[in-house]
Formats: structure tokens, sequence, C-alpha cells
């Protein structure tokens, strides 16, 4: 089982290495549990930082009231040294790093499909999943999607045209990096084939696609998995058959929510296996029978689920299979879960303890109740 590792939280420190010094004292640098839906965040869109200016958006409602109203410089900074903890340096090269990749490639590839680079939601979208999204009501979304397993969504969503020139763009990238230095670095530790769309300059597009027609339906279905604050993405094109991966064994997602879209080709296999929700303590644990799912991929359709629920692939036995796959993440999530005491309420193994727990301890009641009466 692969699970995503999430840097331990530790004291921020400046590029020489030494501690830095911190506008308000660091063990104060707390956000609070709820938002204050009332303040209306700053823009940070012109600031130079190593962190989305969304992240600074989502966040500055989570701001403890003393902080609310400072400047925007003071904010900025009380945010960072809290993200700063998610970030030790070496991560930060390592950022810097992929930056410097991506301009290259950006300033180097010549796309083969200009068009998709940009959001064009009537060419990319089946008009069902449009009327959804421009109804934005939980029925509206329920009308196209069918859950045949709780909290998993399925659904058409692609044009066949955009899955195509999705595929395409994608082949001729890899034609292209073929030609040169460089090193196409995959999407995830599991995977030896597939590639990362942000590093080939559909990052604008990413932000559109998760913003505009992931984050309304997540916000109304996934609210208890942070899907109310995605505030970045990592996309990317896996790809299956005899000359590919041809497998992916159980894991779960370094995302809050994920979607996973089949772009085609001709195939046989590949279906996606669910083994339930899972918090970090649990993922090893057994599914329960009801936990257990299988989907068979349908080009151009879509399936949604939870990060934290456990799936794989199975093989991709003939035929080739390309799969579009954005991995959506709630930055204002993973710092609030760091204060949560309770369990995890949408933890599979946690429900079925705590049914548990209640099970003996109403027995132990009855069996004192009865030793009263004899
Ligand atoms: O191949 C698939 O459809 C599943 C891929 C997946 O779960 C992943 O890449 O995280
Ligand atoms: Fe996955």
């Amino acid at each position: 089982m692969s699970q995503s590792q999430h840097s331990a939280p530790h004291q921020p420190r400046s590029s020489d290495g030494h501690v830095t010094a911190r506008v308000m004292n660091l063990n104060s640098d707390r956000l609070c549990v709820s938002p204050n839906r009332d303040h209306k965040s700053e823009n940070y869109e012109d600031l130079q930082l190593e962190f989305n200016p969304h992240v600074f958006g989502s966040l500055e409602q989570y701001l403890p009231p003393h902080v609310l109203n400072l400047s925007r410089e003071v904010k900025v900074r009380y945010m960072r040294n809290i993200l700063l903890r998610y970030f030790p340096e070496n991560d930060r090269n390592r950022i810097q790093k992929l930056r410097e990749y991506r301009l290259k490639i950006i300033l180097n590839y010549p796309p083969l499909h200009r068009d998709i680079y940009t959001m064009d939601a009537e060419n990319f979208f089946r008009p069902s999943f449009l009327r959804a999204i421009k109804e934005n009501t939980e029925a509206s979304f329920r009308s196209i999607m069918a859950e045949p397993s709780t909290g998993i969504y399925t659904f058409e969503m692609l044009q066949p045209q955009f899955c195509k020139k999705l595929m395409s763009e994608v082949d001729s990238f890899e034609r292209w990096v073929r030609g040169t230095k460089l090193r196409i670095m995959r999407p995830n530790a599991m995977s030896k084939h597939g590639v990362v769309l942000e590093d080939f300059g559909l990052e604008t597009m990413l932000d559109k696609f998760m913003s505009d027609f992931i984050h309304p339906i997540s916000r109304v279905f996934y609210s208890e998995f942070g899907g109310s604050s995605l505030d970045s993405h990592h996309g990317f094109v896996v790809e299956y058959g005899i000359s590919k991966d041809v497998e992916l064994g159980l894991h779960v997602d370094d995302s809050e929510v994920s979607l996973n879209i089949c772009l085609g080709k001709e195939f046989s296999g590949g279906e996606v296996f669910f083994q339930g929700v899972r918090c970090e303590e649990h993922v090893l644990s057994n599914a329960q029978p009801g936990e257990i799912f299988n989907y068979s991929h349908v080009p151009g359709h879509a399936v949604l689920h939870p990060g934290r629920q456990r799936h794989g692939a199975r093989s991709t036995t003939s035929g080739n299979r390309m799969n579009l796959i954005i991995w959506c993440r709630s930055s204002a999530f993973r710092e609030l879960k760091k204060y949560q005491r309770d369990f995890p309420s949408w933890c599979g193994e946690c429900k079925r303890k705590k049914k548990e727990r209640e099970r003996l301890s109403l027995m132990v009641t009855h069996q004192e109740l009865l030793k009263r009466e004899i």
C-alpha cells in the first residue's frame, strides 16, 4: 500500500539556515478551526511568493481575529510561516528546480493543439455536464451522476474530440522530450509512464478546470474531505498497456479529491477497484464487504472519489488505455487536520471501531442492569 508523505512541521529557517526572525511568536502562529466567511480576503496575485497566491487567499479567512485586519504584508508573513512548516529547505530547492524545468519546456516545446491550453468549456465538456454545472445545484449534479458506491460518483464528462487532442498532445510532448536532453518527470512514484500536465503549459487550463468544473461539485459532495477549499492540483495522464504500465497497486492519492477520466483508446481490462476510505492510521485495515467496488472505464466518462478512498487499477490486458487524472488539494484542510483531536468522521475503520465500542458498552450496561434485577 503506498501512501503520500506529508512533511512534518518544523522550525522555519531562512535560506542561510538560521531560524527566521518572526513578526509574531511562532508558537502563536495558528489558524482558527472555522473560517470567518464574512471576511473578504485580499488579493495576493501580484506578489512573487513560493506558494500559489490562491493559497493565501483561502487561508486568510482562517486567520485569528487579531491578525485578520492587520496589513497585507503582516498577514502574508504570518501565513507564510505556517506554510513553511510544511516545506523544509530541501523541498524549497526541489520546487525551484521544478520551476526551472517547467520554464525550459514552456520556452521550447511547440504545442500541437494550442486550443486545449486555454479553457474552452463547450469544446471540452459534454452538454449534459455543462448544463449541470450551469445549474449548480446538488439535484443538477445528481441528475447526471451515478453513485454506485457511497461517495464514488461516475458521469459522462469529456467530448471525444477533446480526449483525442489531449492524447495526441501527450504523445507529441513525449516525442519532443526524446529529442532533447530533458527527462520526463513521471506523475508519481508508482508510474513509469505518463506525464504531468502542469510541466508543459497546461497549468492555467487546469486552474480553471478545477475551480469551475470540479470545485462546484466537490464543495457539495466532499466538504468533510476539504472539497470546499480546493486550491491546488496535480494533473497528469497515465498510460497503460503491454509496453506501458500494466496495473497499479492499492494506494491512496495525495489529494483531497481525485477526478479520473478515461481518454481512450481501445483496451480491455484496466478496471479500478475500490476498498473504502481510510485515515492515515487505518490505511492497511481490511475492507468491509460494502466498501468493495469495481469500476470499468469508458472513454469520456469520469469517476470522482475522495483521495483517501483506497484504490488500484487491474491489468490492462490488451490495447492501450490513457486516463486524465486530476488530484485536487486543499492546503487549508491539511493545516486544519493537524488540530483535530477527534477521529475523522469519514474513515470506514474509525466508524467501525466506534460502533463496536458503543455495542460493547451497551452490552456491559445491559448485563449490569440484569445483575441488579437478580
Ligand atoms: O489507472 C487508473 O484508472 C487509476 C490511476 C490512479 O489511481 C492514480 O494514478 O492515482
Ligand atoms: Fe490513484
